[in-house]
C-alpha cells in the first residue's frame, strides 16, 4: 500500500536532510503510527505519499502509484485515494456539517444522488447523524474532528493519513477519535497516524515507526511510545 525505498529529503533552505535513507513498508489495512519529536521528519514523510513534495532520492510508491515520477495530471486520481485529517480540523467555517461532507464529493464529480445518500450514512457512521445542519462553530472540538474524519473517508479511500489528529483534544475525546479511527481501520482502510500523543500510543499496542532527525530508529509491530526512557 505504502512502499518508500531509500527515501532521502533536503529541502533547498537547510542543510541537514528532512528524511535520511528511509525504508518504511506499510500493507493493507495496517494501522501505523509514526512518532517522534518536532523536526524529525514526520510530516515530511505524509507529504510525500501525497506529493506535496518529491523526494532528493529514492522512490515513494502509494497503492499503484510511483509517486515521484508519475504525471502531474494523475496526481488528482493519487489524492482521491488518501483521505486527510489534521489537527485544527480544516472545516469550512461557512458551510453546515453535511454541506462540508457533501463538498468533498462534489469537488470530484460525484452526481447528486449519490452525495445525497452517502453523507448521511457517513454522518451516522462517525456519530453525528443529527447535527447535520450544525455549523462548525456550533460544534466541540471533538465533534469537528469527526466532521473532518467524515470528510476525509465519505469517498471511501484506500487510506487516510492523520497529522496529529487528537492534539487539539482533549484525553478523554482523543480516546473517542481513536476509537473511530480503529473503526475506519476495520473496513479495511489503512491508517498512518503522525502523533506526539504518548498515552494514546501505549495503549492502542499497534505498529510503531519512528523518526529521529529524519532517520528511522525503530520499526514495532506493537510498539509503545518510549521504550527504554
Ligand atoms: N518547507 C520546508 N522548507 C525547509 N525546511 C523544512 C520545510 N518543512 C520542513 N522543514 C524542515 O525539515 C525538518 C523536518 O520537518 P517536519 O515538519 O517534517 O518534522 P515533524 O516531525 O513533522 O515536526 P512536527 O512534529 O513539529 O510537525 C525540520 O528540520 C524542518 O525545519
Amino acid at each position: 500500500m505504502i512502499r518508500l525505498e531509500h527515501v532521502s529529503k533536503t529541502y533547498k533552505s537547510s542543510a541537514r536532510p528532512a528524511l535520511d535513507n528511509v525504508d518504511v513498508e506499510v500493507d493493507k489495512g495496517e494501522f501505523v503510527f509514526l512518532i517522534g519529536p518536532s523536526g524529525s521528519g514526520k510530516s515530511t514523510f505524509l507529504r510525500l505519499l501525497l506529493r506535496e513534495e518529491i523526494p532528493s532520492k529514492g522512490r515513494v510508491y502509494v497503492a499503484n502509484f510511483d509517486v515521484a515520477r508519475m504525471a502531474r495530471r494523475r496526481v488528482p486520481r493519487l489524492r482521491q485515494s488518501i483521505g486527510c485529517v489534521f489537527q485544527d480540523f480544516r472545516l469550512l467555517a461557512n458551510k453546515t456539517v453535511a454541506e462540508n461532507v457533501a463538498f468533498a464529493l462534489e469537488v470530484i464529480g460525484k452526481p447528486r444522488p449519490t452525495i445525497k445518500k452517502v453523507v448521511p450514512e457517513v454522518l451516522e457512521l462517525v456519530g453525528l447523524d443529527g447535527k447535520a445542519n450544525r455549523m462548525p462553530n456550533e460544534l466541540s472540538g471533538g465533534e469537528q474532528q469527526r466532521v473532518a474524519i467524515a470528510r476525509a473517508f465519505v469517498n471511501r479511500p484506500l487510506m487516510l493519513l492523520a497529522d496529529e489528529p487528537t492534539g487539539n483534544l482533549d484525553p478523554d475525546t482523543s480516546q473517542d477519535i481513536m476509537l473511530l479511527l480503529e473503526r475506519i481501520n476495520r473496513t479495511g482502510t489503512t491508517v498512518l497516524m503522525a502523533t506526539h500523543d504518548h498515552s494514546i500510543v501505549d495503549s492502542m499496542r499497534r505498529r510503531v515507526v519512528e523518526l529521529s532527525l529524519g532517520r528511522v530508529i525503530r520499526d514495532d509491530a506493537r510498539g509503545v511510545y518510549g521504550v527504554g526512557r
